[in-house]
């Protein structure tokens, strides 16, 4: 190893010139390992000689874990003599847990013959207090100061960066310009503070509404935009984030001792549907915007024609669709579930049916999303269990005492019954049904729900008599694990397993080896989407239990259901 070459000046001199000045001293003998620090260096963070071994991992350890990486990189630029002077602004833990910004200064002043560092030396400078003016800068630069929300810079900076994202990953943005109605009336009836104080409380109300992600600024006056970041799937979702808004900031403000009431118009612009730079998303949305204020304010548009007239065919069936219980459009149909050995009709499967007065009669596949996103799906669901139960009823007495159907649950209402399982069989026997009366068919996704199956409750279902199956089993992301969920009593096989099902194809193996392993866990087996003879033949083979479709029995109105048995009721 080459010697370190003679310093000009005593090494003890400069190292006291540089304390002297306020700076910490730090000595690294690199290829040894040992950093060497001056009591300068170890006051600025309050630490003593014992604290800090003379490790340069010791301080390394010590920086903060965002700023080591461009401290890495700043002093191999060094090394490799890419850099005249090593320069690293970085924060470090002090002894009391607080983090204390510094500007590290170092040379290496010694290296070997083929040219690897030895020896390096340099400063920390306490840069603290400049780093908090300059944040503090930046803050009033980019924030807003009524509300604190960010300004229309940071938001201009933020989009830009959001649209580079975007581009690269295919995704889709959602600009949304925000307006208050009727504010001005706000600062004339009450003051121009009553005014500031209800933009703050907007704010607050706005924000609470979007996801961290997501970013609200207020561009000044009364006018907010809502950036929606990495906006998935169906525009419905931005819909829903837009129908928020305009509910909370509907709500009244109480502004100190007053009471006040404005609303807000929104106008939605989406990239890179309707523009693909941020000048063209703001004048769409603004475009849309006024179109709300000019068509009597409160509410939103999309820029879009297309997602314009969707959201709108939406929010009316929304509209239908909340009236529809009170015009009692809704039926219950039934599709009966045959048994293998050709046995009386014992089950029959509940489907939901609106009678639309223009559409006519409509599956739940068109409205059923709606129902679970606006919370309707509580009152339908009770509506379905008591005429399903009325109906049950009546058909226990008149065709046979066995006879049972089950009902479609979704997670909105598994969540309305958590922890109230013993409520919810309660109204089952009010209603004069048995536990035995009734499956409630799960799909697969809601047995998995960790949040759920704390609330599922499916053994006490179980001790009510309740039978629970797991629905559509089989499909392309069913797991085999959720046959072993407590509380099964039944599964149905997914369609997918049943369509194009022939003897001896790999298909029929699989679908007898999920057969067995259902069996083995004491489940009742049900084939759905029955197509054809052919399948039955082999399904009967594979020693399935029921069968349920179209070719075998289709679905019926209610009140047809009882003619139905009668008709398909075996010979005596
Ligand atoms: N209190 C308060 N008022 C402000 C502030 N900035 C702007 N304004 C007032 O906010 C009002 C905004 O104007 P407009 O949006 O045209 O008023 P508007 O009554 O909401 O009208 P529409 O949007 O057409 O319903 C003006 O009266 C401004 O003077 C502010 O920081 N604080």
């Amino acid at each position: 190893m080459a010697k370190d070459p003679p310093l000009i000046i005593g090494e003890e001199t400069w190292k006291l010139a540089l304390e002297a000045s306020g700076d910490g001293v730090w000595d690294w003998h690199i290829q040894e390992g040992v950093e060497h620090f001056s009591p300068g260096f170890l006051s600025i963070y309050g630490y003593t000689l014992e604290d800090l071994a003379a490790d340069p991992d010791a301080i390394d350890a010590l920086t903060h874990p965002d700023d080591r990486e461009q401290m890495a990189r700043d002093r191999q630029a060094h090394f490799e003599g890419r850099t005249a002077v090593y320069r690293n602004e970085h924060r470090v833990r002090c002894k009391d847990g607080s983090l204390k910004w510094v500007l590290t200064r170092g040379m290496v002043i010694a290296r070997s013959a083929d040219g690897r560092p030895l020896r390096m030396v340099g400063t920390h400078t306490d840069i603290t207090s400049r780093k908090l003016v300059e944040a503090q800068t930046w803050r009033q630069a980019h924030h807003d100061a009524l509300t604190d929300l960010p300004n229309r810079r940071l938001l201009t900076e933020r989009l830009s960066t959001e649209i580079k994202h975007a581009r690269r990953d295919g995704h889709q943005l959602a600009l949304m310009a925000l307006d208050l109605d009727r504010f001005k009336a706000v600062n004339d009836q009450w003051g121009h503070d009553a005014g500031d104080e209800l933009l703050r409380q907007a704010a607050q109300r706005i924000a609470a509404c979007i996801r961290e992600v997501d970013m609200v600024a207020r561009l000044g006056g009364d006018e907010f935009i809502v950036l929606l970041t990495d906006v998935q799937g169906e525009p419905s979702c931005i819909e829903r984030v837009a129908s928020a808004l305009v509910a909370r900031l509907d709500e009244v403000f109480t502004l100190g001792g007053h009471k006040a009431s404005v609303s807000a118009s929104i106008g939605i612009a989406l990239f890179p549907t309707d523009a693909h730079d941020a000048r063209g998303l703001f004048k769409r949305a603004d475009q849309a915007l006024y179109a709300v204020k000019r068509a009597g304010r409160r509410g939103y548009r999309f820029a879009g024609d297309a997602l314009q007239d969707a959201a709108q065919a939406r929010s009316r069936l929304g509209q239908e669709l909340r009236q529809a219980l009170d015009r009692e459009e809704f039926r219950v149909h039934v599709q009966p579930v045959l048994p293998i050995d050709a046995g009386p009709c014992l089950h029959a499967e509940v489907l939901l049916r609106w009678q639309h007065p223009v559409l006519g009669l409509l599956g739940p596949g068109s409205f059923l999303a709606l129902a679970e996103s606006s919370g309707l799906i509580r009152d339908i669901g009770s509506w379905v269990l008591r005429d399903s139960a009325r109906w049950l009823r009546q058909w226990r007495e008149t065709l046979h005492p066995d006879l049972s159907l089950s009902l479609n649950i979704s997670g909105v209402q598994l969540r309305e019954w958590s922890g109230k399982v013993t409520d919810w069989t309660a109204h089952l026997h009010q209603l004069g049904v048995p536990g035995s009366g009734v499956v409630l068919d799960l799909r697969e996704s809601l047995l998995r729900d960790t949040h759920l199956r704390g609330l599922l409750q499916l053994p006490a279902l179980r001790a009510a008599g309740v039978g629970v199956a797991l629905d559509d089993f089989g499909n392309a992301d069913s797991r085999l694990d959720s046959l072993r969920h407590p509380g099964l009593s039944q599964v149905k096989l997914a369609r997918e397993l049943i369509v194009g099902l022939k003897p001896h194809s790999r298909e029929a193996a699989w679908l007898s080896a999920l057969v067995q392993l259902a069996r083995s866990q004491g489940l009742r087996t049900i084939a759905k989407g029955v197509e054809s003879a052919a399948q039955v033949q082999v399904l009967s083979r594979l020693g399935v239990d029921a069968l349920q479709g179209q070719h075998l029995a289709a679905a019926v109105p209610a009140a047809d259901f009882s003619d139905w048995w009668q008709a398909h009721r075996p010979a005596p």
